[in-house]
């Protein structure tokens, strides 16, 4: 399916290279240790995908990583920034959607979006208005969902939620857009358009980071993924590495790995081959 969305203005406009550092993160809640040791860099205009089950620690890393949660040990660096010594540096240049993000049900959703904008460039406030208002434009547009413009988020559907969420993540023009489960509310259209909109965003050089359980999303938009299992990574790689790198235990499918490598019953394994014996 060839997708309609036109995105060609969503640039990023960057005066330098981006990337980003997780480097030695832990996180602990009490006695729990959620996430250990997380070592991982991403460059600029990459698309990074966590992979892994209920709990596995993805959205623990996600919030350290934008600075919602500090590591127990380790550190952040957003383009050099140590985001716990330089929060408000650190964070400007992050766009962050949480798997269930807050709107303000009495904003229409340009209201929330120009809110959202404003926070984020308070020293720039009221400055560029035209390139705002065709930013937005460009935006609800891309998501489909600009006959929604100036209605209240009230009204809005859940996937009509993510959306308007994934607009103000990005108003600001964000180096680096961080997202729990970007397509879980939605329709497969709109599924299409996001992974469209990720794929523009990271030619023009926005470094994206995302959750998922959906394999096939991973698989086909991410540059590289990393499996995350019980608070370890597992694996990261491309994944045309991560199956190659399993070949040898007869593993086809980005799919069979992550079962292979998080599953220790192995029991998905076990039953797939049985099944491949009685054909
Ligand atoms: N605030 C908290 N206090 C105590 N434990 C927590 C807290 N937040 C997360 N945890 C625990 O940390 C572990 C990792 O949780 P996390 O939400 O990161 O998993 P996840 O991979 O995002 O799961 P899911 O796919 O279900 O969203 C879980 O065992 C969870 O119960």
């Amino acid at each position: 399916m060839k997708s309609k969305v036109n995105c060609h203005n969503l640039k990023g406009g960057f005066t330098y290279e981006a990337y980003f550092k997780c480097r030695g993160c832990r996180k602990k809640f009490g006695d729990f240790k959620a996430v250990s040791e997380l070592n991982f860099k991403v460059n600029k205009g990459e698309i990074i995908g966590f992979i892994g089950h209920n709990g596995a620690g993805k959205t623990t890393t996600l919030k350290m990583c934008v600075g919602l949660l500090r590591p127990t040990k380790g550190r952040i660096l957003v383009n050099g920034v140590d985001i716990d010594k330089n929060p408000e540096i650190a964070k400007q240049k992050i766009g962050y959607v949480s798997d269930n993000p807050p709107l303000y049900d009495k904003l229409t959703a340009r209201e929330f979006v120009e809110f959202m904008y404003n926070l984020y460039t308070q020293e720039k406030k009221h400055e560029n208005l035209n390139e705002l208002e065709e930013r937005m434009n460009d935006l609800f547009y891309a998501f489909e969902l600009n006959e929604k413009y100036d209605e209240l988020i009230e009204g809005f559907s859940r996937g009509m939620r993510q959306k308007v969420a994934l607009i103000a993540a990005l108003i600001h023009e964000p180096e680096i857009l961080i997202v729990d489960e970007p397509t879980a509310n939605l329709d497969p259209i709109s599924a299409r358009i996001t992974k469209d909109i990720f794929r523009n965003l990271a030619k023009s050089g926005v470094t994206v980071f995302f959750s998922t359980h959906i394999m096939e999303i991973a698989e086909s938009i991410c540059d590289r993924v990393v499996i995350i299992n019980k608070g370890k990574i597992m694996s990261l790689g491309t994944p045309k590495e991560l199956i190659e790198k399993h070949s040898d235990n007869q593993l086809t499918t980005l799919e069979d790995v992550f079962i292979n490598l998080t599953d220790s019953t192995n029991k998905y394994i076990v039953k797939s081959s049985i099944l491949k014996e009685g054909d």
